[in-house]
């Protein structure tokens, strides 16, 4: 046969085999090949690969039926043999050796090919080879490609066919190259864990559930989190309490290149590097506009204030109005941008002014009323909201704010939305297009169970990356968090035993697929400490990795 239509040939043999290996690469990670059977029948392919190919393949049939030899080949390596598998098998078979009888024998050719050639090395040969075969292990890093290359270099030699080797050659690197799923990244970013295990596709769906079938099968690899490929800077930890949430916190903005803010509720967070600030000794105003204008400002306090002392609509209607007033009474206007800057009032001269009205009224009724928002208002009388501490140094540093010595906990929430509201009024001062600043918010529900909270780390969230904020939310639950994690490009899901957060979690990580969630419904519940379930965004894979 003439060497162009052999090339033709082999070239469509290679595009075949490059979209086959597209597919395959979700399906077999190629250190899974372990044991000595794995090897040998990898060789095989190799060998097919590389030496068979330029010898059989003159016709089209044969170009298309090769790789589905090899894709049968690799499906039976999962060892799964399910009826569809085995069907799968017995049709690549029967292409297979349709192919060979069409071409008479396998031997004959080869014996017919070697015997006209004589089996002596061609150094030329052997040395195209070697530079081929250095080129594939320093492209793949593979020791089986290694061996199945050496194995291609031996026999190839012998064909003394110069002209075959760059063909040959190309068909292997593209092969191992595509199954490769990334070509060795420059940089890995920050390497948390170990993989353990990788949740794998079956090839066809079911022949009677029409669905697909997932399975576990151990894996290997470092779990690594590149913050400068994420399309955004949030991340989202789940999982029951004592599983190790706070630990991969610890964890990740230890080795983080970047600033932090942690909010530590409980103390937990002492044996990390950063400058510690007893929040119990700072103060903040929580009526300070937060670059925002009064009437928003009025709102949104008032609806913290419901969510606390849980208001009906026309108290927290009345108290926004209260405190419209009170922004003007210090020369504060919706219509004048430049007073916004000036001193706000606090909750000591809410109360003045609500004194002031009460003795403006006659009517009794009104003046019940003051009285009842008065009562809410003197509760949050206190030092600690009444003047300003200079939180500006939290912006350029690693910080954990410590809320352990703050014990009444609508005092806690207060201070919390505060900084967080200072933390987002920042937003707007500098953009960037790397990750600056990492704000960690543990027990989250605590923030996220009220109205006003949700809304303000949603914003946080959806709006953090252009300006470099990223945001990880640690929570026991999974409730409230819809928004959260739909802009978090990391969902890390320790163990549970919750089934409505089973569900929840396994869907977020599975996929869409019904099977793909069980399977990952029962791995999550499973999980002992130190062992996590995530999607790995670099690749896409559903993974199980333990924290190192
Ligand atoms: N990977 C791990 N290996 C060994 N011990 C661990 C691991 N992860 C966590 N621990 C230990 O388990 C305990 C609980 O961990 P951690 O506080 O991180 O859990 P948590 O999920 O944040 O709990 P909570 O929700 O109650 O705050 C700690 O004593 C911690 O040292």
């Amino acid at each position: 046969m003439r060497y162009t239509k052999r090339y033709l040939i082999l070239v469509l043999v290679i595009i075949t085999q490059s979209i086959s290996a597209i597919f395959l690469r979700d399906i077999v990670p190629i250190p899974l090949f372990g044991t000595l059977t794995e090897l040998l029948l990898f060789s095989l392919f190799l060998f097919m690969d590389g030496v068979l190919a330029p010898l059989l393949l003159d016709s089209v049939i044969a170009s298309i039926a090769f790789p589905l030899t090899i894709v049968t080949i690799l499906i039976l390596l999962q060892r799964d043999l399910s009826p569809e598998y085995i069907l799968l098998y017995y049709t690549g078979l029967a292409v297979a050796i349709s192919f060979l009888v069409l071409l008479r024998s396998l031997w004959e050719i080869t014996s017919r090919s070697w015997s006209r050639r004589g089996l002596k090395v061609d150094i030329r040969s052997l040395l195209l080879s070697t530079i081929f075969v250095v080129g594939t292990f320093l492209l793949s890093k593979s020791p089986f490609l290694l061996i199945g290359s050496i194995v291609d270099l031996v026999l190839i030699s012998f064909l003394r066919n110069v002209s075959m080797i760059p063909l040959s050659a190309l068909s292997w690197l593209a092969t191992p190259y595509l199954l490769l799923q990334e070509p060795q990244p420059s940089s890995k970013g920050l390497c948390i864990g170990e993989i353990k295990m990788k949740l794998l596709r079956n090839l066809v769906p079911g022949i009677f559930q029409g669905n697909y079938r997932y399975k576990w099968i151990p894996s290997e690899g470092e779990y690594c989190v590149d913050y400068s490929k994420l399309k955004n800077y949030n991340s989202t930890i789940v999982g029951s309490s004592g599983y190790g949430k706070s630990t991969v916190a610890k964890k990740i903005v230890s080795k983080l290149n970047a600033n932090y803010i942690i909010f530590d509720i409980h103390g937990e967070y002492s044996d990390i590097p950063g400058e510690r600030i007893d929040v119990s000794k700072t103060s903040i105003n929580p009526l300070s506009l937060f670059g925002k204008s009064p009437k928003q400002r009025s709102l949104e306090v008032a609806t913290m204030l419901k969510s606390i002392f849980n208001l009906g609509s026309l108290q927290t209607m009345e108290i926004s109005n209260l405190l419209l007033e009170a922004y003007e009474e210090k020369g504060i206007y919706e219509e004048d941008p430049d007073s916004w800057l000036l001193r706000t009032p606090n909750f000591r001269d809410l109360i003045i002014l609500i004194e002031k009205k009460k003795s403006l009224y006659n009517n009794s009724q009104m003046i019940n009323r003051l009285e009842g928002l008065e009562s809410y208002i003197r509760f949050l009388d206190s030092n600690i909201f009444n003047s300003d501490y200079n939180f500006n140094k939290i912006f350029n540093n690693k910080i954990i704010l410590d809320f352990s010595n703050i014990s009444v906990s609508y005092i806690k929430y207060i201070l919390i939305e505060s900084i967080l509201n200072l933390i987002f009024s920042r937003f707007n001062e500098e953009k960037s297009d790397k990750l600056r600043n990492l704000i960690v918010i543990d027990e989250a529900p605590f923030i996220l169970s009220r109205e006003s909270g949700r809304m303000l780390v949603d914003r946080i969230f959806a709006e953090g990356r252009k300006f470099g904020y990223g945001t990880m939310i640690i929570s026991q639950y999974s409730k409230e968090l819809d928004k959260v994690i739909n802009n978090s490009a990391i969902v890390l899901s320790l163990g549970m035993r919750e089934p409505s957060e089973l569900e929840y979690m396994s869907k977020v990580i599975g996929g869409e697929h019904g099977e793909a969630q069980r399977t990952v419904y029962e791995m999550i519940m499973r999980l002992e400490r130190g062992l996590i379930a995530t999607r790995d965004l670099t690749t896409s894979d559903v993974i199980v990795f333990r924290l190192n």
